[in-house]
């Protein structure tokens, strides 16, 4: 036997021994959740509620350990002090000794010199082993011996388990992202294991690992803070649905499955972003100064008449006089900062003053002695008092009150209070400004008289507030952030309702705690044998309050389906993907999510497609955090290699002379094809040139003996349609449209749609085109050019 394949062998045992206590933990815990799930149903809510949260934490054990399954133990650090330790995917004890760690899982911070020890920094290793597994088997072993020398004689690549990576970058694209675990390099291990508080800015170009290092993190981050990040969740945002699939399977493969995924255009409970808004509307909406149009919008929706407003009680007229409205006004934004919840006091006030006419009225009756009369006869036949006149006053103090419940109910009522101060939820504000000119200007008005808007000066031009202005029905993603705002502005009314009845179901719980702690009290006599001994008991160390809200912790709903539902929830911590695209509105709703800022903001300026997106970090949090964020940064590009690159530098010149392309880590051999094509049949050479590549990818056998890979063809938007008709003619199979399949061999995507994703081969169409497209366009078009793992076609018309 060679030294290579006695080292193998001795792997190999190691790794059934690892696998052995892998399944008998899987039949544990799975013998664990049939035991759970076998007890009774029924019983106090108590014991249900402690019976599901059992069987969730069982099936989220067992997914844990079914997602080790596959590169279960990947690396081994060799100490200088002699000590061994092998790094896999979870943590595995020896239970049948002293409970030494036989695999330690890769967030464990033991197992950090995996990712981090360098010749130069050793870190106490002096051997650092990839295994390389198949299924259940060692297929190879690369081992990095750390020896200063080496690095002094300038051999060191600076990468970690230099053989594993490259084996991992050449294998074939699946449509679904993979996790890097066992590959993590250096740098990405900086701002994967970076501290959970403040904001983190991951900077770096195409291909870094820069979504590899936000799902990562995330692992990482509920590993390590578990307590008190499981509870709150953590809220991963990308830009598009499809990207968001793209990327699903990663935190499961890592064993992690409560981290909830979003687009922006999710975040508003209720409301589903189908809507689609032209570039130019989505950049207005996304503006800051949307935020005082819509505080505007608030305000000026509490009108007051120009002079008198009637209104119709009984059949007869009374007038709500400018000034009554004013006061109304004022008593009711005194009452509450938040419209929906002034409104109240406002509407108290208005109904008290026409109550107040209501009664003068009828005291001024010509005809009252006769009714008093009347009212007295009937009082004398029953033995009652008669009516007391003194004060001169027939209806006293309770008819009023009355009166003033009849007339809340008057419709009539009802609309002026409705005009004077509508009850609005956001829903219903946005939709009608968005469809009534004049209340566009007013809301635009009332915005430039406030603290927010620079003295006075129009927030948005005539033109701008034009671009506003749609058909109702439906919402885009970028009326996602204006509806959350207005949800801050006017009070939730949703919100308002469900705390009453959170408020209620509290004082049943204390109510219900208090009872259990008088029976436990009830008790603690008898139990005492001694009385006079000093016991402190349960009824000692908690009030029923606290009890009370340990109930409340019994919401049987995933933390996921909680905070998807709640508005006003607040994640532990946020972490954005392509941050670079969300507009300063979008910034606003994620803020709220995350009132302690403990958040991980990830992207690349230089990639800017979005019209509202940013063009700095600085710019872009300055508002929120002032210069209060860290910034990682990496360099090596993993996706792209050199050849393609190229092509791309030349693109990000164009965008910034100053930006420096990341550096690929590898090359191809193979330059990117340019193919010109009469312009007159681009499309029908697309699908051709598609048809091609597609074949060719078939019939390969993929680097790793795997899947063979994927292709997309990126088209400018306006192509998009025709490019992927003529191509699903050639290639039935093709996957297209607002959502595609991207495990489909081949898709054809309009270029933004591309935006986050990565194929084995890539070909773009018409690049001038696409970089014309709008003042975005180079940014785009550098993006569909750092797609390709292998290959880069381009094809342009010519005339
Ligand atoms: N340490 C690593 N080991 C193995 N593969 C890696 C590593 N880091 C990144 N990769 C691979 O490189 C590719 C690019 O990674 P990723 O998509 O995270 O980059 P990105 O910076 O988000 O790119 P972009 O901004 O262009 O969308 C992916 O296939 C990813 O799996």
């Amino acid at each position: 036997m060679s030294r290579g394949t006695d080292e193998i062998f001795h792997e190999q045992q190691y790794l059934n021994l690892l696998y052995a206590r892998l399944d008998a933990l899987r039949v544990r815990a799975g013998d664990q959740l049939a035991g759970v799930l076998r007890t009774e149903h029924g019983g106090t809510q108590q014991a249900r509620t402690e019976r599901d949260t059992f069987a969730t934490a069982g099936a989220g054990r067992l997914a844990q350990l079914d997602a080790a399954e596959e590169g279960l133990c990947f690396g081994r650090l060799d100490l200088d002090s002699g000590e061994r330790r092998y790094i896999g995917r979870i943590g595995i004890l020896d239970d049948d000794g002293d409970f030494e760690p036989l695999l330690l899982d890769w967030r464990a911070p033991a197992a950090r010199p995996f990712y981090v020890a360098t010749s130069a920094a050793p870190q106490g290793v002096r051997r650092r082993r990839s295994i390389r597994t198949r299924f259940r088997t060692v297929v190879g072993l690369d081992d990095d011996v750390l020896d200063l020398d080496v690095a002094v004689d300038g051999e060191d690549s600076g990468l970690v388990g230099e053989g594993a990576l490259l084996a991992a970058l050449t294998a074939g694209r699946t449509g679904r992202m993979r996790d890097v675990v066992e590959t993590i390099q250096a740098e990405q291990d900086h701002a994967i294991r970076s501290e959970l508080r403040g904001v983190l800015v991951v900077q770096g170009g195409p291909g870094t690992g820069k979504t590899a290092v936000a799902l990562h993190r995330a692992a990482y981050l509920l590993y390590t803070y578990r307590e008190r990040l499981v509870k709150r969740g953590v809220l991963i945002v990308g830009p598009n649905p499809t990207f968001l699939r793209y990327v699903s399977h990663v935190l499961p493969a890592l064993g992690e499955t409560s981290a909830v995924l979003a687009t922006v255009g999710e975040l508003f409970p209720g409301v589903r972003a189908s809507r689609v808004d032209a570039p130019e509307v989505a950049e207005v909406k996304g503006r800051a100064v949307m935020a005082d149009l819509i505080a505007g919008a608030v305000r000026a929706r509490q009108r007051v008449p120009e002079d008198a407003l009637e209104v119709v009680y009984e059949g007869v007229k009374y007038r709500l006089e400018r000034e009554t409205c004013v006061a109304a006004r004022e008593a009711g934004r005194t009452a509450h900062r938040l419209p929906n919840f002034g409104r109240r006091a406002f509407a108290e006030h208005i109904i008290d003053a026409l109550a107040g006419q209501v009664v003068d009225r009828l005291n001024d009756d010509p005809h009252r002695q006769e009714t008093l009369a009347l009212v007295n006869l009937i009082a004398a036949e029953l033995g009652e008092e008669p009516a007391d006149m003194a004060d001169g006053v027939f209806l006293g103090r309770e008819d009023r009150t009355r009166v003033a419940e009849a007339l809340a109910e008057e419709p009539s009522v009802q609309e002026a209070l409705d005009w004077l101060w509508p009850q609005l939820t956001p829903q219903r504000l946005l939709a009608e400004l968005f469809a009534t000119p004049e209340l566009l200007r007013e809301a635009a008005d009332e915005a430039a008289g406030l603290a927010g808007a620079a003295d006075g000066a129009p927030v948005l031009t005539d033109a701008e507030l034009d671009l506003l202005l749609r058909t109702p029905g439906g919402w885009s993603a970028a009326d996602i952030p204006l509806l959350d705002e207005a949800a801050e502005l006017l009070g939730d009314v949703d919100t308002a309702a469900a705390a009453r009845r959170a408020e209620a179901a509290r004082r049943a719980r204390i109510a219900y705690a208090q009872g259990a702690l008088e029976v436990a009290e009830g008790s603690r006599s008898i139990d005492l044998e001694d009385p006079r001994e000093e016991i402190v008991t349960a009824v000692d160390l908690v009030s029923a309050e606290m009890l009370a809200e340990r109930f409340e912790e019994e919401d049987a709903r995933s933390v996921a389906e909680r905070a998807m539902a709640d508005r006003t929830w607040t994640f532990g911590h946020v972490i954005v993907d392509e941050a670079q695209e969300l507009s300063p509105m979008a910034w606003r709703l994620l803020m709220r999510r995350c009132p302690a800022r403990s958040m991980t903001l990830v992207g690349d300026v230089a990639q800017t497609g979005d019209p509202a997106g940013a063009a700095s970090w600085a710019e872009m949090l300055a508002p929120h955090v002032e210069d209060r964020w860290r910034l990682a940064e990496l360099t090596v590009n993993y996706r792209t290699p050199a050849e393609i690159m190229a092509v791309a530098a030349e693109v990000l010149r164009r965008i910034d002379p100053g930006l420096t392309p990341p550096r690929s880590v590898r090359s191809s051999g193979e330059e990117p094809r340019r193919v010109p094509v009469p312009a007159a049949e681009l499309v029908e050479r697309v699908a051709e040139l598609a048809a091609r590549e597609d074949a060719a990818l078939a019939a390969g056998t993929g680097t790793d003996g795997g899947d063979t890979g994927r292709l997309a063809v990126l088209a400018p938007a306006e192509l998009a349609a025709d490019v992927a008709a003529a191509v699903a003619a050639k290639l039935p199979d093709a996957g297209f449209g607002q959502d595609p399949d991207l495990e489909r061999r081949t898709v054809v995507l309009p270029v933004r749609q591309a935006k986050g994703l990565e194929f084995d081969t890539v070909l773009v169409v018409e690049p001038d085109a696409v970089a014309a497209a709008d003042p975005h366009g180079e940014n785009d078009l550098y993006v569909a050019l750092t797609r390709a793992t292998r290959r880069l076609v381009i094809v342009e018309s010519e005339d």
